[in-house]
């Protein structure tokens, strides 16, 4: 199948469990829960994203005829001069969005692994999980069908109309409260930081690679 890309980028994971760790970034264009139109986000199930995912007109976007030629794009985003430290290498890619498992299969995570990536996903959990994945983020949009009850990390955008402990009886190994973005950011922060004082099962996720200003 054809895959159509945002943009391929090389940073540092910024949320979450893995936050701090050198990365690729591959953006899927497209989502299911808002089309990216702001003209449509007041009707959307999803209102609050931070992120532009309509097209494949970003920084190493493009639509991607065959899962090998995308995980070559990927592999070609890894500095070469880092191959290979502490015996191994630290190959490690973030598939995003949108929503990435509208597009993400079995072929693609196979040519992946092929380039030596570790794989990580950043999903809202409406979409069946394949297969293969290393390490499944789920970060729930309430108003949305969620479907996906287990995986590594479960980061819950706060505040939304739920009580976040609803969550704590499914199977992930780390639960993370993170600030919703936007105009009541400051307020947002203050209620996720009360919030994780008085539920010490969750810990707070900041979005780090906002505050130190990279992508
Ligand atoms: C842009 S989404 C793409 C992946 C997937 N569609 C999802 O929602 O998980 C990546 C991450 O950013 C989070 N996010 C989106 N908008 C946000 C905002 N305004 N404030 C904080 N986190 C936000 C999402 O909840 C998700 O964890
Ligand atoms: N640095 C960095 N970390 C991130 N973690 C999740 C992101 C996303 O948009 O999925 C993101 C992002 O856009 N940039
Ligand atoms: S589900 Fe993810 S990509 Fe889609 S609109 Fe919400 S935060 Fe953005
Ligand atoms: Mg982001």
């Amino acid at each position: 199948m054809a895959y159509s890309v945002k943009e391929i980028f090389y940073t540092l994971q910024g949320e979450g469990a893995n936050a701090g760790r050198p990365s690729v970034f591959c953006r899927f264009a497209g989502c299911n829960l808002w089309t990216g139109r702001e003209e449509d986000r007041a009707s959307a199930i999803c209102k609050f994203c931070d992120t532009d995912f309509i097209g494949t007109d970003g920084d190493g976007g493009g639509k991607f005829a065959t899962a090998r030629e995308l995980a070559q794009a990927v592999a070609a985003r890894w500095p070469a001069s880092t191959e290979s430290q502490r015996g191994k290498s630290q190959r490690f890619v973030v598939c995003t969005g949108g929503e990435p498992l509208l597009q993400l299969d079995a072929a693609l995570i196979a040519a992946l692994h092929e380039e030596g990536f570790v794989i990580a996903v950043e999903t809202n959990g409406t979409v069946a999980v394949p297969d293969g994945i290393d390490w499944v983020c789920v970060s729930p949009k309430i108003g949305s069908k969620f479907i996906v009850e287990r995986g590594q990390e479960l980061k819950l955008v706060y505040p939304q109309e739920v009580d976040p402990d609803d969550f704590l009886k499914l199977d992930f190994e780390n639960f993370y409260l993170q600030p919703k973005d936007g105009p009541d950011a400051a307020a947002s922060l203050a209620a996720t930081i009360d919030y994780c004082r008085a539920h010490p099962a969750w810990r707070l996720s900041l979005q780090t690679h906002k505050i130190i200003g990279i992508r």
